[in-house]
């Protein structure tokens, strides 16, 4: 089996490189085409992955094609392979905010099976969140195909289409955001004497293993807050003062617009 990527940018990179590192795929079975040959041609070299010359040419050797470019040139790539797609080929669009409906409008009368995910960058290291839905003309046996792919470089979830925003925000986006508690962790570190690479080191492990102990528990989150908060202690300091800063504000706040940005996308 073929597998496509029209636009080899950051998330397709992690994707490539968690299913290298799984040996999912030869590298020469992952094809890659993207809008710069030197991109594209670049990375194949270094990877060992197949470079194509074009969009239609990747879509016309790929049995799977991942479109992982920004959702504004969706409908232009559409319009590029549309000749050469068919009822056997499986197409598989990341793009936030863009719906089945609006792909499949693309493709005009052509029945072209469609699954549409959302996963994030931690894919790389096979610890991902991925969404998924499909249309109608994806089988049973290409949806269950599909999924294993994913289920490989950590979780997957099959949620109705309707709940993608959200997704976006609580797993696609929130990489970013997690990163950026970490790093002000590791800042407010540095500011009481040290390094920047051991305060980052202290502050991602924290997050680690807090992480891992939420997916462990049925506890709820809040009881574990109480449970680290000794009475009188220097945590339930901390935590009245980053909350009299508004910190669970910041958080809603931020998945608010990210959501509002997603549905405003098309
Ligand atoms: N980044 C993330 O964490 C996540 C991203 N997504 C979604 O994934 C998609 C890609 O995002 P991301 O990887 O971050 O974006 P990047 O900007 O990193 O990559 C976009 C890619 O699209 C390529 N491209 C642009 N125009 C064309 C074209 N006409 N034909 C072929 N390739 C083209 C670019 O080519 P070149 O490199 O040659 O310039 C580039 O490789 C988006 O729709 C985004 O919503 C979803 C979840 C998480
Ligand atoms: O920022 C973005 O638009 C994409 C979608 C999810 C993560 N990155």
């Amino acid at each position: 089996m073929k597998i496509g990527f029209i636009g080899v940018g950051n998330m397709a990179k992690s994707i490539i490189a968690g299913w290298l590192a799984k040996k999912t795929f030869r590298p020469e079975d992952i094809l890659v085409h993207s809008a710069h040959r030197n991109n594209y041609e670049k990375y194949a070299k270094e990877t060992g992955v197949t470079a194509c010359d074009s969009n239609t040419v990747l879509a016309q050797e790929a049995d799977i094609i991942l479109l992982a470019v920004k959702p504004f040139v969706l409908a232009s790539i559409i319009d590029e392979i549309s000749d050469v797609m068919n009822e056997n080929k499986l197409i598989i669009s990341m793009a936030s905010g863009v719906s089945l409906a609006e792909i499949e409008s693309q493709f005009k009368d052509k029945k072209i099976p469609i699954i549409r995910i959302m996963p994030n960058v931690n894919v790389e290291i096979n610890e991902g969140m991925t969404a998924f839905v499909r249309n109608s003309s994806v089988t049973d046996i290409a949806y269950e195909q599909a999924k294993s792919l994913f289920d490989s470089l950590g979780r997957t979830l099959e949620i109705p289409e309707k709940d993608f925003s959200i997704f976006v925000a609580l797993a696609g986006s929130s990489p970013a955001y997690i990163y950026y508690f970490i790093d002000a962790m590791a800042r407010s570190g540095v500011k009481y004497g040290l390094t920047k690479k051991q305060a980052t080191e202290i502050s991602a492990q924290a997050v680690l293993g807090s992480a891992q102990k939420v997916l462990a528990t049925t506890k709820s989150p809040m009881d574990m807050v109480d449970d680290v908060c000794s009475p009188g202690g220097t945590t339930i300091a901390g935590l009245l003062a980053m909350e009299e800063a508004g910190f669970m504000t910041a958080v809603v706040k931020g998945i608010d617009a990210t959501v509002l940005k997603d549905q405003a996308t098309h």
